[in-house]
């Protein structure tokens, strides 16, 4: 579960002395309950990507709180950023982020071995098998389709068996045959574990998958134009 409460950010820009400020996320305050698939929308520039960071921790909020499968984060330093993510969080994105030199297997094996797991074949096998990919096994990703890519992704998001899921345009760079594929498979994988999904887009009909859509607009989350109260 997710419980962000007023949160606000704003980035420093341009030249020392010349700076200006411009403020991003206004106020914002929503809740994402285990087991949702929410989905986020906006313009280009309205924060989506701003949201996300700020989280996962990869960016601190200027005012507000975030709390996050019951433990208050707003205050975490990197080191707890680190080890909270790799307890709780899978990340899919737009262009993959897969390792070249590394197997589909590997790629997938790769946050069980930062986790420190000794027993990881079952659980790389389980998962290749559930997303379709053992005979791709040994493939490196520039020998997989994008579609194989994204599920690859996604199995590696998966193998730590993570509350929570964020992805960016995970459907971004596929055709439109392949999007539908990797969203059914995202809604199959949610009803399946109960994995909370928050993702990002741009566009309306993939936002249309999750059980809840949220815009984005002039920093703040609106619902059919109208604020949503916190
Ligand atoms: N690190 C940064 N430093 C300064 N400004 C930033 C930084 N990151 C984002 N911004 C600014 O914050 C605003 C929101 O950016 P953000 O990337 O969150 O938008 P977005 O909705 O994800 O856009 P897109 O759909 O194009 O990815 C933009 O005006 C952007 O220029």
């Amino acid at each position: 579960m997710i419980e962000m409460k007023h949160i606000s950010h704003s980035f420093r820009i341009g030249r020392k002395g010349k700076e200006q400020i411009i403020s991003v996320l206004r106020e914002v305050s929503l809740t994402i309950h285990k087991g949702e698939v929410v989905t986020i929308v906006g313009k280009s520039g309205s924060g989506k990507s701003t949201l996300l960071n700020l989280l996962s921790g990869f960016i601190s909020p200027d005012t507000g709180s975030i709390r996050i499968d019951g433990t208050d984060v707003t205050k975490f330093n990197e080191k707890q950023w680190a080890k909270f993510r790799l307890d709780h969080f899978g990340f899919i994105f737009q262009n993959f982020q897969l390792i070249p030199g590394l197997t589909a297997y590997e790629n997938i094996e790769l946050p069980l071995t930062l986790k420190g797991m000794t027993n990881r074949k079952e659980r790389v096998t389980e998962i290749l098998e559930r997303v379709g990919l053992t005979e791709v096994q040994d493939h490196f990703p520039n020998e997989l389709s994008g579609g194989q890519q994204q599920r690859v992704s996604i199995a590696r998001a998966l193998v730590t068996k993570p509350s929570i899921i964020f992805a960016d345009e995970p459907t971004g760079s596929l055709d439109s045959e392949t999007e539908k594929e990797i969203l059914k498979l995202i809604r199959e994988l949610n009803e399946e574990q109960d994995i909370t999904f928050v993702m990002i887009t741009h566009d309306e009909e993939v936002a249309s998958i999750g059980h809840r859509k949220l815009h984005l607009a002039d920093g703040q989350l609106v619902k059919e134009g109208v604020l949503l109260e916190a």
